[in-house]
């Protein structure tokens, strides 16, 4: 069978200028899966408030990050392609929720060279399921798809967060920083709004409701945000065999004043120092690849709250990027997928 690999990640402005970084606001932020509003809230806010307040400052953010070949997330996932498709048979490209290229772009990109393409594996470089970003990069690839009435088969590879080829290469990633003298390691994913948690509840009873829902066993899991954070965080912990009082858990990113999900971050590096950890290591799992939130907002921003609150020492430890050991995870999957097993795809 004639098969492909798309990589889809969330997707860059394609400049740092303020026009561009408006546009791909524009496009992010009226997704109804992240701004979940009826249409002229979400426009009044979103173009009336948010742009233009935000777009200067999100400018000015990525200027800080940009380097010579672009974005870093852009620039990362396409080192990732350029390193899986030396593993494996199929050809491979990238797609972007927002910016580009478009699923779209992919699909024809990869029929340009592959007239008898038989099927094309979604690869979605979010270990977590979020409405804001699993479920959109997904429907929005497979809306493409038919509006584009492809003859390939779309298949989706599920999340992973607690696949063991995924946790074995987080841990190995973080391990070499666990060898330097640190008073905590803080897990910090991209956060969501409450609201999220309990739209994505399909027993509307469980998350945020139970004590300890995210220990609690339910149906609600495979789609809670939360859970599926916890998941890793704890398994990542447990195989590092780091103590409990060593590791923190929170949640970053907080756009607007609706509750999301907490501790949030920047409220955890300013207080650490006076709870006693003078040298943290913050590793943010959520992301695969480097980004905006992981090197301005976490290794700028987030250092700086955490020194200026009386922290002496402050590392980041770098996403999977192009891991040796992330890469040859994706090349086993889709290797297996081949070969007949369906475990790692949705049904
Ligand atoms: C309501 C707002 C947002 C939700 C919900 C949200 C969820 C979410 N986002 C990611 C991953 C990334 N987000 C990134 C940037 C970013 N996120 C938001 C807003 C929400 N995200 C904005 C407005 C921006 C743009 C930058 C800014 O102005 O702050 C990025 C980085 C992109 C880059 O180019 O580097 C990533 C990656 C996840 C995983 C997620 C839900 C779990
Ligand atoms: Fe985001
Ligand atoms: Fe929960």
């Amino acid at each position: 069978m004639k098969r492909a690999v798309v990589l889809m990640n969330l997707g860059s402005p394609d400049s740092t200028e303020v026009k561009d970084v408006k546009r791909y606001l524009d496009e992010f932020l009226m997704d109804e899966r992240v701004i979940d509003k009826p249409w002229l809230l979400r426009a009044l806010l979103v173009k009336g408030i948010i742009i233009p307040s935000r777009a200067p400052k999100s400018a000015e953010a990525y200027k800080s990050i940009w380097t010579d070949k672009g974005s870093p997330l852009i620039v990362i996932s396409k080192d990732l392609r350029n390193a899986l498709a030396k593993e494996i048979e199929e050809p491979v490209v990238i797609a972007m929720r927002y910016g580009n290229p478009s699923p779209k772009a992919a699909f024809d990109e990869l029929l340009v060279k592959n007239p008898d393409l038989e099927e094309v594996i979604l690869v979605p470089l979010y270990p977590h399921y979020a409405m804001s970003s699993y479920e959109t990069a997904v429907e929005y690839a497979k809306e493409q798809y038919k509006k584009g009435g492809y003859k390939f088969r779309l298949t989706t590879i599920k999340p992973y967060y607690d696949h063991p080829d995924y946790i074995n290469a987080l841990c190995e990633s973080i391990r070499p920083y666990l060898d330097q003298p640190f008073d905590q390691i803080l897990f910090s994913y991209h956060g969501v709004p409450e609201r999220h948690i309990y739209k994505g509840d399909i027993t509307g009873k469980h998350c945020l409701k139970v004590e300890n829902c995210c220990d609690t066993p339910s149906p609600a899991h495979e789609y809670c945000y939360r859970h599926q954070c916890w998941q890793t965080t704890k398994i990542v912990t447990e195989r590092l065999q780091i103590p409990k009082e060593k590791w923190g858990f929170s949640f970053q990113s907080r756009l607007g004043r609706d509750p999301w999900l907490q501790p949030y971050t920047a409220a955890r590096l300013e207080a650490l120092p006076k709870e006693g950890v003078k040298r943290v290591l913050v590793v943010c799992p959520a992301f695969v690849s480097d980004c905006l939130e992981t090197l301005e907002e976490i290794a700028e921003e987030g250092k700086e709250t955490f020194l200026h609150a009386g922290g002496e020492s402050f590392e980041m430890i770098p996403c999977l990027n192009v891991h040796p050991l992330w890469v040859s995870a994706l090349a086993k999957w889709i290797k297996e997928y081949a070969q007949g097993n369906k475990e790692m795809v949705l049904k």
